[in-house]
């Protein structure tokens, strides 16, 4: 009897199994050149119609920079707690540590937890992924 590495659960007494392994990606050039001005340390906004490959070129962008992603200097966020989950992520709201952050702002940084500040002062990178629900509405 086997059990094969990886998937506990999946118990076969004769007929080895094999799984389909997701092909690699590859971007596309408008994909890469976004990608490329990341890896140059940019500040990039990219946002497109549904379906134009935002979310694969995002998770590209996360590989990029993983590891280290748990040294604390890439921060993955996002504005609502679905998105947050499909990237692997956090609420922006969360990583910032200004619950609602419906204070003015030196309100909302006098308040800021110690691990909150820690957190501002060593990511050096920031993914915010559906922003757009970020922005003041004026
Ligand atoms: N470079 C690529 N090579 C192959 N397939 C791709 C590529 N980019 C995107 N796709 C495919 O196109 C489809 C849409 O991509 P994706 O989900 O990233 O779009 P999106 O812009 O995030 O969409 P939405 O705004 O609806 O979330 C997916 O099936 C994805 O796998």
């Amino acid at each position: 009897m086997h059990e094969y590495g990886g998937c506990p659960g999946i118990v076969d007494d004769h007929v080895p199994v094999t799984y389909p392994v997701a092909p690699a990606i590859i971007l596309s050039p408008e994909q890469q050149g976004i990608l490329e001005r990341v890896k140059r340390g940019e500040n990039v906004f990219f946002t497109g119609s549904a379906g134009t490959g935002k979310s694969v070129l995002l998770k590209e962008i996360i590989r990029h920079f993983c590891p280290p992603c748990f040294s604390g200097e890439l921060a993955i966020t996002a504005s609502t707690g679905i998105a947050a989950i499909n990237i692997g992520g956090q609420t922006l709201h969360s990583w910032a540590g200004i619950k609602f952050g419906q204070e003015p702002a030196v309100a909302l940084y006098n308040k800021l937890s110690e691990e909150a500040a820690l957190r501002w002062q060593l990511t050096q990178t920031l993914i915010i992924d559906e922003g757009r629900f970020d922005l003041p509405e004026n």
